[in-house]
Order: structure tokens, then C-alpha cells, then sequence
């Protein structure tokens, strides 16, 4: 069976990292699909865990080579999503998490029809202003951009197939779970002839209506 891509979106600062991170050690075969950028690490960022902070230069040259699955400038940095990584763990059955800007889950839309996109919002542009403000890891320039850009961000909800209003923690931790998890009892992913085969032994075919 092969695995199955989401793509987590949302304005910056509405708690999509929090959110993943819990994720990631509550599930089985679940990885989390480490993004390129240009940004600057922020103080305790590692590099390989958070990003791969690379330089704009080293960006173009992997762009050009075609190794981003998708790519976008976010607030003024560029942020791509390494392309291998994702098809190898595709292949491989595992769930992959992508935390990417909407612009980049658009992209990935057009390619992957199969991918669940899961939009996370804040409960209000208050709540988001203070969240930002509170985590302390912008200037008031980057600020400003990020809430900018979070109006066009909460235009595009309807592309999404989920939505969580991440309020409580918690209960967003538990909603996005309860999505994965509902997304392996797809029929379409799971249904194969093996499956079929299993299921239906020992059942004549005038029975089954075939
Ligand atoms: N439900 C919540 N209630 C209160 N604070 C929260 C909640 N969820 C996350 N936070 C806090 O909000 C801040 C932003 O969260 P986080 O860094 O996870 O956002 P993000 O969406 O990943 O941002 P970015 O897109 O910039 O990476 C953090 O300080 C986090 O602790
Ligand atoms: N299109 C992409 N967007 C990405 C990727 N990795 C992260 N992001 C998004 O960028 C903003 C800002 O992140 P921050 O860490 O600087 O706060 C946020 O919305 C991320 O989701 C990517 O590979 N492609």
C-alpha cells in the first residue's frame, strides 16, 4: 500500500508546529518531511531537525535541479520541500507531514490529488497577533509581513479538506490525529486485490453480484 502525503497549511504563528511536533510521537509510520529555507535559524533551531538552512544561492541551484517537490518566497525567504523524501516514503506506506505555506499546498494540489490538505486557524486575528508576539522570534518588520500575509492565507480555507481552529492545544492535537488516522480507513487506500481476494473467499461470484 502506498503512503499517504498531508499537507499541513496556516498563517505563521497559528500553532501548526506545536500541533505536528505532539503528532509525531503519537502515531506509527509517520514522518515529518524537513523543509530547505534561506531563513536564518532562530536561537535553539538545529539545523537537519527544524530546516535544512541553506543559502540562497544553494536554494537556486537545488530549484534548478528540480529537487523541490514544491517551493515558495514566504515572508521573504524561500522555502522548498526536498522532492526525494517524500516520494521514497510514499513508496515506502509510511504518512508523511508537510508543514508548508499555502501558496506551497496549492502547488502540491495541482500535483497530488491524493493528498489530504488540513488547514489550521486561529480562533482570531487578535489570537494570532498575541501568539506571534508572544513567541518572540520576529522583529516588528517580519511581524507585520506574517500577519499581512495571513489575510490572503485565511482566503484560500475552502481548497482545504479539513479545518481546525487550533483554540485548545490539545483538542487540535487530538483533531488532527483523529484525521490521520481516519485517512488510512479510505476504502481507496486500502481496497487492493489481495484485500478483495481476502475478504471475499469462499463467496461464489452469483453471491457477490459479479
Ligand atoms: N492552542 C494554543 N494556545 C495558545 N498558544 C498556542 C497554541 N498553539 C500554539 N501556541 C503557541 O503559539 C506560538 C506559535 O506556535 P507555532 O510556532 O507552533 O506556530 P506555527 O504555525 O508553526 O508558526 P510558523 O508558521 O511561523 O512556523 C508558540 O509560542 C506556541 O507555543
Ligand atoms: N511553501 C513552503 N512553505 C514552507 C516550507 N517550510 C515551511 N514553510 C512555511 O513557511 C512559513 C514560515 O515558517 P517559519 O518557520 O519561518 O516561521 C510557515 O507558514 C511554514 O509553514 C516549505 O518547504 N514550502
Amino acid at each position: 500500500m502506498k503512503g499517504t502525503l498531508f499537507v499541513v497549511s496556516g498563517p505563521s504563528g497559528v500553532g501548526k508546529t506545536s500541533i505536528i511536533s505532539a503528532l509525531m510521537n503519537k502515531l506509527e509510520n509517520i514522518v515529518f518531511s524537513v523543509s530547505c529555507t534561506t531563513r536564518p535559524p532562530r536561537p535553539g533551531e538545529v539545523d537537519g531537525v527544524d530546516y535544512f538552512f541553506v543559502s540562497r544561492d544553494k536554494f537556486i541551484e537545488m530549484r534548478e535541479k528540480g529537487e523541490f517537490l514544491e517551493w515558495a518566497e514566504v515572508h521573504g525567504n524561500l522555502y522548498g520541500t526536498p522532492k526525494k523524501f517524500v516520494l521514497e516514503n510514499i513508496e515506502k506506506g509510511n504518512r508523511i507531514i508537510l508543514d508548508i505555506d499555502v501558496q506551497g499546498a496549492l502547488q502540491v494540489k495541482r500535483n497530488f490529488d491524493d493528498a489530504v490538505f488540513i488547514f489550521v486557524a486561529p480562533p482570531s486575528y487578535e489570537v494570532l497577533k498575541e501568539r506571534l508576539l508572544k513567541r518572540g522570534t520576529e522583529n516588528s518588520q517580519s511581524m507585520l509581513k506574517r500577519l499581512e500575509n495571513a489575510k490572503w492565507e485565511m482566503s484560500k480555507i475552502v481548497e482545504f479538506d479539513y479545518l481546525i481552529v487550533n483554540s485548545d492545544l490539545e483538542k487540535s492535537i487530538l483533531a488532527m490525529k483523529s484525521i490521520v488516522i481516519a485517512e488510512s480507513y479510505r476504502t481507496r487506500r486500502i481496497l487492493d486485490e489481495e484485500l478483495i481476494k481476502r475478504l471475499f473467499k469462499g463467496v461464489s461470484e452469483s453471491e457477490t453480484g459479479n
